[in-house]
């Protein structure tokens, strides 16, 4: 049998494809948990799914010894530590589109509702003010909106700002097709200088670390507005705030923090809480019902193919091999370290085993090499036993 383990209320529809392809031995859990609690969850678990609040660091990984795959029901990998993925033999999926129209929609909204101050009116109006002016409210038609990193999610927020009316430029540490009439600012200093409202969609990790900061938050036109749903990491939260109370900025929205809350009983814990013409949301940019269905969806087919089959693609940490008809009438997976003479060695202990290899699939990646092999004859467990002591070996499945 092999278990799945899902955490964080992961949409059904991911359970749904699993037990399609004859996989019942489900686990899911409502919400992450806190890592001894996570590491007695993993134990006997050959799948793990995941999403963005779920740390699976270098110790967690190696405390889960049957662990074959990680899936991050989105689209941020950074709450694994990849890199000891991979040297086990753990490919890792995620979902790198499923969401991103969400995201996209959401802060266009919150554009307009800031450019109009709505968050500091409908809070006036709930506390028995009529206040009605104009004061401080602008149209988003004419202005200019600023995306940092112009990837999936941030070309298509400046799709939809254009079609509102703005103008969009745009700044990527890659050459990227300006879509529409987005023009590409070569600095961050351009594009923070001419922009009223910036939008993040950069990765997380330590080359973003708080890119926005006191010295980058200075170049924004006074009275400009701020968004961030990318990662919490990627601003200077402090240095927001005193942007904020000093008026140099109009407005924030802030849908994800450096520190976030484990579940729904925790208060955030901010500088931001009560500013004006700030709207704070629970890292629930890529959260609508669209989006996690497909997500589950999306990422479970990953898991389903990976264990059916061995195939990679799509994997965010290991060599990748495409999905291929077995040949034979067994399938064995291994995982080695990439040095010469590897495949010599792996060819010679099947051979040793009078086992036949009618195809063969190889790729490497850094220190890791992957290989498929479709053979004749009957895998048993005597010779599973021996290409998994052997040294070169970092981990060995038998798939049909
Ligand atoms: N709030 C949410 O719920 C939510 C949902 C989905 C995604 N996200 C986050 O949004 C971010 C973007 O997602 P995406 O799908 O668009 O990713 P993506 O990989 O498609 O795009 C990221 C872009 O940022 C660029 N980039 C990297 N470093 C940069 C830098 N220092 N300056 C400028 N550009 C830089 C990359 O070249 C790339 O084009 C990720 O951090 C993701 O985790 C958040
Ligand atoms: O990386 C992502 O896709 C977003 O941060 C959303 O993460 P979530 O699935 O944990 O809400």
């Amino acid at each position: 049998m092999t278990r799945i383990v899902l955490f964080e209320n992961i949409h059904p529809s991911a359970r749904e494809v699993f037990e399609a392809a004859g996989f019942n031995d489900i686990v899911t859990y409502k919400s992450a948990l806190p890592p001894d609690e996570l590491a007695k969850a993993l134990q006997g678990a050959q799948a793990v799914g995941i999403r963005s609040r779920t740390n699976l660091d270098a110790s967690l990984l190696k405390q889960a010894d049957a662990l074959r795959v990680v899936g991050c029901f989105c689209i941020g990998t950074n709450q694994v530590d990849l890199e000891t993925a991979m040297t086990r033999g753990v490919p890792v999926f995620n979902a790198p589109f499923s969401n991103t129209r969400s995201v996209a929609e959401l802060v266009l909204g919150e554009t307009i509702m800031l450019l109009r101050r709505i968050p500091e009116k409908n809070d006036r109006v709930h506390h028995g003010h009529w206040d009605k002016t104009a004061e401080g409210a602008y149209e988003a038609r004419g202005k200019t909106m600023g995306v940092i990193g112009y990837g999936n999610i941030g070309s298509q927020v400046g799709t939809l700002a254009e079609a509102a009316g703005m103008r969009v430029v745009f700044h990527d540490v890659e050459a990227k097709l300006p879509l529409g009439n987005a023009h590409a600012c070569t600095t961050l200093k351009q594009l923070l200088e001419q922009s009223d409202v910036v939008t993040l969609h950069v990765p997380g990790g330590s080359s973003t670390r708080n890119i926005i900061n006191a010295e980058t938050l200075s170049w924004m036109r006074p009275g400009a507005i701020l968004i961030n749903a990318s990662r919490g990491t990627v601003v200077d939260i402090e240095a927001l705030r005193d942007a904020l109370a000093s008026g140099h900025l109009s407005g924030a929205a802030i849908d994800v923090f450096p520190t976030e809350p484990k579940g729904v009983d925790e208060a955030l814990q901010s500088p931001l809480i009560g500013m004006r013409n700030v709207i704070l949301t629970p890292h629930i940019g890529g959260s609508t019902q669209e989006s996690q269905e497909n997500i589950g969806r999306e990422v479970a087919e990953k898991l389903v193919r990976f264990l059916r089959s061995g195939t990679t693609k799509g994997a965010v940490n290991f060599p990748e091999i495409s999905y291929q008809e077995a040949a034979g009438s067994a399938r064995i997976l291994h995982v080695h370290r990439n040095e010469p003479g590897a495949m010599g060695t792996l060819s010679s202990l099947m051979a040793q085993h009078g086992l036949n290899i009618v195809g063969q699939q190889l790729q490497t990646l850094g220190n890791i090499g992957y290989v498929i092999s479709d053979v004749e004859g009957q895998v048993d467990d005597t010779v599973m036993s021996v290409l998994r002591a052997h040294p070169i070996t970092v981990r060995c499945e038998r798939v049909v």
